[in-house]
């Protein structure tokens, strides 16, 4: 099991990025993201404008601290049928599964609205995925003033993770050559992108059978299965958490957590449209005997963003049967077991 320890700020395994640098001097900073996605596929964002950890960390141990019942009111309908959210709110813990985490999730379409769940078009009795995908965002009910706080500091932290990955990928066309804005109208102005604070309660006391051989690796215990990420990019917050690897030339490699700032890798995606010159890392969590919080931000483009071709009009041939981001999306998303049984919807 990897061993804690404190971080060497000048030793880190990565790269690091100064945002607030990047954005005054982008052509000094673009070949640097540029050669750390086609060396390691992961990098550090530092000193990012309005970014502030600490009053993300408290409110995400907020929700998580809230009795089960409360959480579960506003989880997906998969998981509480009486529910009429269905893709964003509250996801449970999944007893001995591989991955073990509950999550909290939220998107760019402002609220959930019930009167438009209720009159929504179904097709033999089922959804349209772009509605599905476009579903307003549930909030939690405690009563409280915490409520209105807590939706607050959520909405601010979507907007500042959107506006950083906004620059970071502006940062890689420029690296790359291309127009630093030849992303944008990907994403604007409603895109599928998620925050997700995740909770990932310690597994080390259970008793053996409760744990999967999946989610062993000799004596460590995994707490999210190895994965590339279905996004362009994702901005990764681990506050002062350990257990984030990723891998490098077949060996397990921790990514220290760096308190301020995120971290930040490319997702599949992203490596397809460049013609493989930037790099997706396989990354896994550990379970290192303590719960765990972080909270990444899936930068996800609009759901037609047609994606079936590089930069430079080569078709993808990877890219299957799906060629617009919302439906490739759904098909990759719902091999994960937290999604295994979302009713994503038809395409239309
Ligand atoms: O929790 C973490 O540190 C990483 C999570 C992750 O890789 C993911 O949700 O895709
Ligand atoms: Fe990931």
């Amino acid at each position: 099991m990897a061993e804690k320890r404190n971080v060497d700020l000048l030793n880190l395994p990565l790269a690091t990025i100064d945002m607030t640098e990047a954005l005054e001097n982008p052509e000094k900073i673009a070949p640097k993201v540029v050669k750390a996605m086609e060396n390691e596929g992961f990098l550090y964002l530092r000193n990012i404008p309005g970014f502030k950890p600490d009053e993300l960390l408290q409110w995400t141990k907020w929700f998580f601290n809230l009795p089960l019942e409360t959480k579960m009111a506003i989880s997906k309908k998969c998981f509480k049928e009486d529910n009429l959210n269905s893709f964003r709110g509250y996801f449970p813990v999944i007893p001995g599964g591989h991955s073990h985490k509950e999550a909290f999730e939220t998107g760019s379409f402002g609220d959930f609205d019930p009167v438009k769940q209720q009159n929504q078009k179904l097709i033999n009795g089922r959804p349209l995925m772009r509605d599905v995908t476009s579903e307003g965002n549930s909030w939690p009910n405690t009563g409280t003033s915490d409520d209105e706080i807590y939706r607050k500091v959520m909405e601010y932290n979507y907007d500042i993770y959107r506006k950083t990955a906004s620059q970071v990928l502006q940062l890689i066309a420029r690296g790359m050559g291309l127009d630093p804005n030849c992303f944008d109208y990907m994403f604007n102005p409603s895109p599928l992108a998620t925050l997700r604070l995740i909770h990932y309660p310690s597994r080390v006391n259970f008793p053996p059978e409760e744990i999967p051989d999946e989610a062993r690796d000799g004596d460590t215990l995994i707490t999210t299965g190895e994965h590339a990420d279905t996004t362009f990019i994702t901005l990764l917050a681990t506050f002062e958490n350990w257990g984030l690897q990723m891998l490098q030339n077949d060996t397990w490699v921790d990514v220290p957590p760096i308190r301020d700032g995120l971290v930040m890798n490319i997702g599949a995606l992203m490596t397809d449209l460049f013609g493989g010159r930037l790099k997706s890392t396989m990354h896994r969590v550990i379970d290192l005997g303590e719960d765990r919080y972080s909270v990444p931000f899936f930068y996800e483009p609009q759901f037609d963003t047609d994606i079936s071709k590089t930069f430079d009009g080569k078709e993808i041939e990877s890219i299957g049967r799906y060629h617009r981001y919302g439906p490739w999306m759904c098909n990759r998303t719902s091999q994960f077991k937290e999604y295994a049984t979302t009713d994503f919807g038809v395409l239309d």
